[in-house]
């Protein structure tokens, strides 16, 4: 991993107008991804994850997204580009790969034809060699008989396959950057980790920086350079790996890891995290986001304007409330997810 930034994201703010007025489901975000590194981003569903993730792609609605802030990308803000140069950017040097594949992939066209898309627009290749070129790509994310899936439509594959073929259109133009948004979600769990096993192997080929959205921490501790936590559209903690799951910190964080079951743990019941994650009109705006779900923490023990700091090397949490926090003993879990 260098410590060279691909990606530096400044202050983003992304809202959405609902009605008259306009609510952050990002606010106030900033993150880098250096080149061959992955970061993961983890939160409960609506934390804003995607909404990040389409910021940086620019996939959002102009007429009814609010963007702010920097996402600095090769020494361009990509939110300053225009259509046109977002278009150069997205999947050539930006790929993404979607959580579902059936919705991502066209059904009218051929496996084969989608891989080829992408070198259509972004190179000046010839048939020949976008055939080749798509027939080894089929080949390297663990297709069993590339000729043939390259004349099949998305509906004569498995789900698994499919999700091989998204692949394999992400990285069709060896991009820098690929944002994975819960990539196995729509796989049953044999074919989940086979597709996580192909995403680390490709990665280790080929360098590439990853964001990757995920609910799933053991797929985190395999994968992950550095972990950002989300809540309520705010970064809550980021630390490295090994510095996340040994030392959690934000009760959030925290929470999250204790509400995983656990195969060596002795406790029968699992920890609940209270409440839910407001809708986007009624997100809490100020103060520590995560406080109606810690009641019992008093309100003296939160700032009132919490930052993301830094309170060992590389590791940043936001609101001292973290200092207060603690589980009941029966809630202690004792999980380490193989992180050593
Ligand atoms: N286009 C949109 N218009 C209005 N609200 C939106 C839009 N997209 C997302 N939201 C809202 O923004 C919040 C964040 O949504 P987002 O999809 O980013 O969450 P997430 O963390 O990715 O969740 P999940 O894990 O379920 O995908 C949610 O309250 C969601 O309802």
């Amino acid at each position: 991993m260098s410590n060279q930034p691909l990606l530096q994201i400044q202050n983003l703010r992304t809202s959405f107008r609902i009605g008259d007025d306009y609510f952050a489901a990002v606010d106030d975000v900033s993150l880098t991804v250096n080149e061959n590194e992955v970061v993961a981003i983890v939160g409960e569903s609506g934390c804003g994850k995607s909404a990040l993730a389409m910021s940086i792609m620019g996939l959002h609605p102009q007429e009814r997204t609010k963007l702010e802030g920097k996402i600095n990308f090769k020494g361009k803000n990509l939110l300053s580009l225009s259509t046109n140069e977002m278009n150069k950017v997205r999947g050539k040097e930006i790929g993404m790969i979607f959580q579902d594949p059936l919705t991502a992939l066209n059904p009218l066209m051929t496996c084969g034809k989608q891989i080829e898309e992408s070198m259509t627009v972004h190179t000046n290749m010839s048939s020949e060699a976008k055939r080749k070129r798509t027939i080894e790509l089929l080949k390297k994310v663990g297709i069993p008989n590339p000729e043939r899936t390259y004349k099949q439509y998305p509906h004569e594959l498995s789900g698994g396959m499919r999700q091989r073929v998204v692949i394999a259109i992400a990285v069709a133009c060896d991009p820098l950057l690929v944002i994975a948004d819960e990539p196995t979600t729509a796989l049953d769990v044999t074919i989940q980790a086979q597709i996580m096993d192909l995403l680390k192997d490709l990665q280790n080929q080929t360098k590439t920086g990853i964001i990757l959205i995920t609910h799933d921490l053991g797929v985190v501790a395999e994968m992950a350079d550095r972990v950002a936590v989300m809540y309520a559209g705010e970064i809550v903690e980021i630390a490295d790996v090994h510095t996340l799951f040994k030392n959690p910190l934000h009760p959030y964080t925290r929470s999250l890891f204790n509400s995983i079951p656990s195969s060596t743990s002795t406790k029968d019941r699992l920890h609940v995290i209270q409440g839910i994650v407001p809708s986007l009109k009624n997100l809490p705006r100020s103060g520590c986001r995560f406080k109606d779900r810690i009641k019992w923490i008093g309100d003296k023990e939160h700032e009132v304007n919490p930052l993301l700091r830094e309170v060992s090397p590389n590791h940043y949490v936001r609101c001292t409330c973290y200092k207060n926090f603690h589980f009941s003993d029966e809630d202690v879990g004792d999980m380490n997810y193989g992180i050593s």
